[in-house]
């Protein structure tokens, strides 16, 4: 019999043997990867993890939990427990001295809808500090709200701030959407599975900081014209032949740059500042 799910926990079991193939396929599991699942729970996934995979790292903050799944999987090698909470642990620290485990190289989870952005950052790192050794790939169950922030093209009403940024980092896919009634107890909303491939983008960013802080300037309001938002990085009449160039009309709003139009105006704006002498 499955535990009884804990709400701040954020503990939703996952019951749809579909999904849950769904997710092992889009992650192209095979006996070269080890797997890093962040909340094995009941550890459903977590048994085909290991019978696929040459090793299984799983991070789970649940106490209880952590006693099931030690005897659950005591004689499984290739299987290892972190009991804590993931946004805290270091995993090169955890892991140092376990050649078999680590470095880690794809992500499969049904992660806690709670903490989805912390994750994203943990996984992914930020605009201003990039993973320096990427996963190769992610594959996350995630609340369909976020998921089809992550995907959104330019010109989408989601489109946002987070899309951008993710975006930068990593390519994301939709893998398929995921109804309530697929978990146990059913969240209050509709879930998704995604898969992210980190990349290195072309064209790069030359300074992080400041497309961090264009970005986020850019989309404080959806409302108003980028020119208005971007008035403390640059002025009006200094950003309107940037966006020409970029075949942005000077009415523009944030949401209708594509990622890449964004890093070419954030490295124009930076040889705009570099080239000042104040
Ligand atoms: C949505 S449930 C998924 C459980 C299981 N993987 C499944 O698919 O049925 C999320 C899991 O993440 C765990 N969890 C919640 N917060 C956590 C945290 N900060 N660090 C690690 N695990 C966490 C929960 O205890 C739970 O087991």
């Amino acid at each position: 019999m499955s535990p009884r799910p804990r709400k701040r926990f954020g503990q939703h079991w996952l019951k749809s043997e579909k999904v849950l193939h769904r997710i092992l396929a889009a992650a192209e599991v095979s006996k070269r990867d080890r797997i890093l699942e962040i909340g094995p729970g009941t550890g459903v996934l977590t048994r085909w993890l290991t019978a696929l995979a040459e090793a299984v790292v799983a991070v789970e903050i649940d106490r209880d939990l952590c006693q099931r799944l030690r005897s659950q999987f005591e004689k499984v090698d290739q299987f290892l427990l972190l009991e804590g909470d993931i946004l805290q642990l270091d995993l090169a620290d955890e892991l140092a001295g376990q050649p078999d485990f680590y470095p880690l190289n794809k992500v499969v989870a049904n992660i806690p809808y709670y903490i989805t952005a912390p994750i994203l950052e943990k996984l992914l790192g930020s605009l201003t500090q990039p993973r320096p050794q990427p996963f190769d790939q992610i594959v996350l169950l995630i609340q369909r709200e976020v998921a089809d922030r992550l995907y959104a093209q330019p010109g989408s009403k989601v489109f946002g701030a987070l899309s951008v940024r993710v975006q930068y980092l990593a390519c994301c896919e939709l893998i398929c959407l995921v109804p309530a009634k697929a978990f146990q107890p059913p969240p209050k909303v509709e879930s998704a599975v995604v898969r992210l491939r980190p990349r290195p983008f072309l064209p790069r960013a030359e300074n992080l900081q400041l497309f961090d802080q264009l970005v986020q300037l850019g989309f404080s309001s959806r409302r108003k014209m980028l020119r208005n938002n971007l008035k403390p990085v640059i002025e009006r009449d200094q950003l309107t032949p940037l966006l020409a160039a970029l075949e942005v009309t000077p009415t523009a709003r944030a949401e209708e740059l594509s990622v890449e139009q964004w890093v070419r105006l954030s490295n124009k704006i930076q040889e705009i500042h570099a080239s000042r002498c104040d």
